[in-house]
């Protein structure tokens, strides 16, 4: 249900205003704003819809052939769904096969009327063959059950990697783009014990088998009731009353089209913030130390007596309002229908009092039929709109692994001698300017500077002037909105990217820590080396984080954020610790999403982490990195730490050319070649540190306040 909720949102191109009152009905449901489309009258017809989304799965046929292709190429995967199939559909006739051995009981009852006795044998080879069809039953249901857990694991594993590969390549932009994540979204299943392809897989089988079953039993129905007294009557009306519930069944509300709902409620949105905010952890501190938890609970109180019954979740409000529409006509018509074949049978027996056992025997297996035949047709129903839908996720499976990087390959190799690298790199920005995807302000305007190999640059300047968006354009995270970048003399956008960033080594402020081990963590700096334990020791070592990775109690295999999380049920309270972690007792706490407890690295200790990564990828190993970028690398470091990592890296710089974004004027500056002083997305001075305070603009004032603040 909400998987099908999530596609028809998507399946819809355009846009939908609320406020268009000739298009959009609104409503009140609750404390909520209810706005839902109102169709052109042709989408109302019936079929009309259904029509355009039949139309949708014939054109995503191809891709069902495809994913069936692929099917194919997964070991056993044939054999076993071939075995899936026959079990699944010689399944679907049993039921019949049962309908047909119940109407030898009728022959029976006939035979006991007509002779006064009754026929044993017939009656022993009925009850014996409807004993074989239960059992069968059963056995099928567990050979289904038996091949489909390994046929779903096989496909999930083959589909895993095919939406591993979607999401892994793509590049900055495209990931942040909302439509490419909802087009990522669509490509999960609903389910994570599924999969696309096997819902896929199940749900078009199931649609045959219950089409078997349909056609099967009304066969031997029809057989069965073609020389009983008021049969055929008594099937027209139970399935006449089926086939009105079904027609007069109300749609569920989501999949009533497009709407959407929001509340400004000041009463109920006051009511959540402050359910937030004694329920999430981040704010107990606060709290405490505020004094103000009676405060917070008075105004609950207060809002939630104002508020009443309506206080309620959109879902919650909506079942409520639903409720009072329950007693229509049609809601009576249904309950009566179901009765008439009881009454007719009545008013037939007062009229021929002898037809009564075989009457009773008919209608006895009607019922029953009937039960079993609403089911199916339902389900019918249900699951053939459902195909539409997953025709379409396979469609979209296919697509998501053809999303095109918004930052485009060059095709020149890069460098052209390998040997060059080692004697740095030339940056050149020639009247760069850069406007974030979606935002209509510029994070760099008019930036120019060039920098020669083996040069050391520093970019300083106030918040948000724009400094780590130099380093991200030349890592090229985006390419310039306006103006040219020039790495060596040639245009960047010409280079393979592969090669330009196996060129470089980054470290960004907000790093980020995998949730693999911290050996992993820093291994993937130098990827060819990750496995390498010397390599990544020593890499620890330079970036000062060797020590306190070895006194944790798993050293290099320690998780920072340990991403699989253990199952437990009713500890006792005094376990805090299992499996020598600790335990998270509280369903609040994992509500909040709060439960993966880490292990208590500190900020500085991370950058520690963030930077041995940086060193693997750029002095350790002999990948070839000519260009070391490095975006404020000492903001969580203690003054003795930062001071130790500047002398490291300057020892180990050789001819590389490196670029710094840092707030802190001295250590770094007076040391560079180059110093750009940024504010408000553009350069306003350059030169090097004497010059900077020859010039005595806001670089020499800045200087003044760091150096008023050591002295005495
Ligand atoms: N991903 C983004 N999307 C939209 N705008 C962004 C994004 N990243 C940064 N910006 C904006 O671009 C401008 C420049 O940001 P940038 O991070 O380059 O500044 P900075 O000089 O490095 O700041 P700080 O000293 O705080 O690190 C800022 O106005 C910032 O808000």
């Amino acid at each position: 249900m909400h998987k099908r909720r999530r596609q028809r949102l998507s399946d819809r191109k355009g846009t939908f205003d609320p406020a268009d009152a000739e298009h959009v009905k609104h409503t009140r449901v609750g404390v909520w704003d209810l706005y839902e489309e109102v169709g052109p009258v042709a989408a109302k017809l019936p079929g009309a819809s259904s029509y355009e989304r039949w139309v949708q799965v014939k054109n995503d046929l191809p891709y069902v052939w495809r994913m069936l292709k692929d099917l194919g190429s997964i070991g056993d995967c044939w054999l076993l769904l071939a075995g899936y199939l026959a079990v699944e559909w010689t399944a679907s006739l049993l039921p019949a096969v049962a309908l047909w051995y119940t109407g030898q009981l009728l022959e029976v009852v006939q035979f006991a009327m007509d002779h006064r006795a009754v026929d044993l044998g017939l009656l022993l080879k009925v009850a014996a063959a409807k004993l074989a069809c239960s059992i069968f039953q059963r056995i099928l249901d567990h050979a289904k059950q038996r091949l489909s857990i390994p046929l779903n694991a096989r496909i999930k594993r083959h589909y895993s990697v095919h939406v591993f590969n979607a999401m892994a390549r793509l590049d900055v932009p495209t990931f942040d783009d909302d439509a490419v994540q909802r087009q990522l979204e669509h490509s999960l299943p609903a389910n994570s014990r599924s999969s696309i392809a096997w819902d896929m897989v199940v749900r078009t089988s199931k649609l045959i088998s219950i089409s078997l079953q349909l056609v099967s039993q009304v066969s031997v129905l029809t057989h069965v009731l073609r020389g009983q007294h008021d049969g055929p009557l008594l099937a027209a009306l139970s399935f006449g009353h089926t086939i009105f519930r079904w027609a007069t069944k109300r749609r569920p509300f989501m999949d009533l089209g497009v709407w959407a709902a929001t509340t400004s409620d000041p009463d109920y949105i006051k009511l959540e913030g402050l359910k937030r905010v004694v329920g999430d952890g981040a704010h107990r501190k606060e709290i405490v130390a505020g004094g103000i938890w009676q405060f917070l609970l008075a105004e609950y109180q207060q809002r939630a007596y104002i508020l009443g019954d309506k206080a309620g979740s959109f879902f919650e409000a909506v079942t409520a309002s639903r409720s009072q529409e329950s007693l229509t006509v049609v809601a009576l018509v249904q309950e009566i229908l179901p009765e008439l074949p009881y009454i007719v049978f009545t008013l037939r027996a007062v009229q021929y009092p002898a037809s009564i056992p075989a009457s009773i025997a008919s209608l006895n297996l009607i019922t029953q039929t009937t039960g079993s035949f609403t089911r199916a047709l339902f389900s019918l129903f249900d699951e053939s709109g459902s195909l539409a839908d997953d025709v379409a996720s396979v469609r979209r499976l296919y697509d998501v692994v053809t999303i095109k990087n918004r930052v485009r390959d060059g095709a020149q190799p890069y460098p052209q001698n390998q040997q060059s690298l080692a004697q740095g790199i030339t940056v050149e920005f020639r009247n760069v300017s850069f406007r974030y995807p979606g935002t209509d302000s510029w994070a760099l305007k008019d930036v120019s500077f060039r920098l020669l190999p083996g040069q050391l640059c520093v970019i300083v300047g106030v918040n948000g002037s724009g400094k780590s968006t130099i380093l991200k354009l030349i890592a090229r995270l985006y390419d310039p909105t306006e103006g040219q970048i020039l790495i060596d003399d040639q245009d960047i956008s010409i280079l393979r990217l592969e090669d330009l960033r196996r060129a470089m080594a980054v470290l960004f402020q907000d790093f980020t820590h995998f949730p693999l081990s911290i050996g992993d963590n820093i291994g993937l700096g130098d990827p060819q080396h990750a496995a390498d334990e010397d390599k990544i020791r020593e890499a620890a070592r330079l970036g000062g984080a060797e020590e306190f990775v070895d006194r944790l109690p798993d050293g290099f295999d320690t998780y920072v954020e340990r991403p699989v999380k253990d199952f437990y049920s009713a500890l006792p309270e005094g376990t805090s610790t299992l499996f020598g972690r600790p335990v998270d007792h509280g369903r609040l706490r994992r509500m909040g999403g709060m439960s993966s407890r880490s292990t208590g690295l500190s900020g500085g200790q991370m950058q520690r982490i963030a930077l041995s990564r940086t060193f693997m990828r750029s002095i350790v190993s002999e990948s070839g990195v000519g260009l070391l970028l490095f975006d404020e690398p000492s903001a969580s470091l203690d003054p003795s730490a930062e001071h130790d990592l500047f002398e490291r890296l300057r020892d180990l710089k050789g001819n590389k050319t490196m670029i710094f974004s840092s707030h802190r004027f001295g250590n770094l500056t007076r040391h560079a070649n180059l110093i750009l002083y940024m504010d408000n997305s553009r350069i306003i001075e350059e030169g090097t540190h004497e010059q900077l305070l020859k010039h005595a603009g806001e670089y020499a004032r800045i200087w003044g306040l760091q150096a008023q603040a050591f002295l005495p």
